[in-house]
């Protein structure tokens, strides 16, 4: 399989670095403007080479995959067309669908196909230097079908998606974008607005309001240091479900303002109390939904070497690690780590050797 991979950052270093390492294609052709950051993905083992002007190259590619921020992909598309042979798929990673989907499928001709998608799972890193050889592992990896889908085209996708190590969620492209606009872009802009609150108010007094933040603040609003390019694209392509989920969010919010106003106890309490049972029902961290994991907490002392120790009781008892994070670290108080086991009661046995081992140990439900 010939793959051609246009934008070698984060997601498609990583693409090219697993299906070149799966040896599922046997040549991955990086596409990009920066020839510096090409040679930086060769030497990274992301791609084998690297074009920056289009070349007779792209007439041998199986698979082009687009990887740059979604509002560049219809051009990138119209200008890679000339070279594309007769039955090439193109897929893409864009974090909406919608909008590429139309204006893609509008320039195809008959004889060569596009399957848009969208795998859940990234971080705020950007380029090939953040690649990972595991990013996509138990992830949700969303392919989109429309009427126009050709089925032979979606089964090589999927192909792909499989080798990637994701679980496979066919949606339809609407549906994509108006769950991804409240889970993901909606806190995008909120963390953002967050964070330029905070130093607002924190310019206004003396700087120091920054740094004070602590766990809560640094949870909420991680994904702020994302990539400003791809965050402003998925804004302008997928801007009618965002606009939705911003109206609901006012409407939210001057909910907890009114009832902060009034000091209205009882609806505050409500409103906290609806915000938990909601977040205590989504299943625990992981990459993606629906994947079905169990997590131990470890309460751990905050010193070197702390998690080397945990994993290493693990491997050496022959315990798959699925997930593992760590929580609450404060300086000098220790805190907890997460570890997620498949469901096959790998959990069990890791719980019974930690506690041997002399660790604070506890299922999280
Ligand atoms: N970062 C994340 O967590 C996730 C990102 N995505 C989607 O993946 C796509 C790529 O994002 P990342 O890999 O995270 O970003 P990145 O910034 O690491 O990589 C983007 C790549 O596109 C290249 N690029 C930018 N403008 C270009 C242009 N005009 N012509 C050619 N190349 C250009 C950049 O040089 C870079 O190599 C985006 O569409 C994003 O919406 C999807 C899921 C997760
Ligand atoms: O960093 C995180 O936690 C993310 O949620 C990453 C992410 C960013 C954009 C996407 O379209 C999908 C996933």
């Amino acid at each position: 399989m010939k793959v051609a991979i246009w934008g070698v950052g984060l997601l498609g270093g990583s693409i090219g670095y697993i299906l070149k390492k799966k040896k599922w294609s046997d040549k991955v052709i990086g596409i990009g403007r920066n020839s510096s950051k090409l040679e930086k993905a060769v030497s990274l083992n992301a791609i084998d080479e690297y074009m920056i002007e289009l070349d007779d190259r792209l007439s041998e590619i199986d698979i082009l995959v687009l990887s740059v921020p979604v509002k560049l992909m219809p051009n990138l598309v119209k200008r890679a067309l000339p070279y594309l042979k007769k039955g090439a798929i193109i897929t893409d990673v864009g974090s909406t669908k919608e909008y590429i989907t139309k204006e893609i499928e509008n320039i195809l001709p008959k004889d060569i196909y596009f399957v848009g998608g969208h795998p859940m799972a990234g971080s705020e890193k950007t380029g090939v230097e953040a690649l990972d050889p595991y990013l996509f592992e138990n992830a949700i990896y969303v392919l989109t079908k429309t009427k126009n889908t050709n089925l032979s085209a979606f089964e090589k996708v999927k192909e792909m998606v499989k080798k990637l190590d994701s679980t496979l969620l066919e949606l339809d492209v609407e549906i994509h974008d108006l769950a991804v606009a409240s889970i993901s872009h909606l806190p995008h802009i909120l963390a953002s607005s967050l964070v330029n609150t905070a130093n607002d108010i924190s310019n206004n007094n003396q700087n120091i309001i920054l740094s004070l933040a602590a766990g809560g603040f640094r949870d909420t609003t991680r994904i702020a240091a994302g990539s400003p390019e791809m965050w402003r694209d998925i804004c302008l392509t997928n801007r009618d479900k965002i606009l939705y989920a911003i109206d609901k969010f006012k409407k939210e919010l001057s909910n907890f303002e009114e009832n902060i106003k009034n000091g209205n106890e009882e609806m505050l309490t409500a409103l906290f109390r609806n915000g938990k049972e909601v977040r205590d029902k989504i299943p625990q961290r992981r990459k993606g939904i629906l994947s079905p994991m169990i997590e131990l907490i470890v309460f751990v002392p905050d010193k070197p070497g702390i998690i080397g120790d945990i994993t290493k009781i693990l491997g050496r008892n022959n315990i798959n690690i699925k997930d593992i994070e760590v929580l609450h670290i404060r300086e000098n108080y220790g805190g907890s780590i997460r570890v997620g086991f498949d469901v096959n009661k790998e959990n069990e046995k890791a719980e019974e050797v930690l506690k041997n081992a002399g660790f604070e140990v506890k299922e999280l439900k």
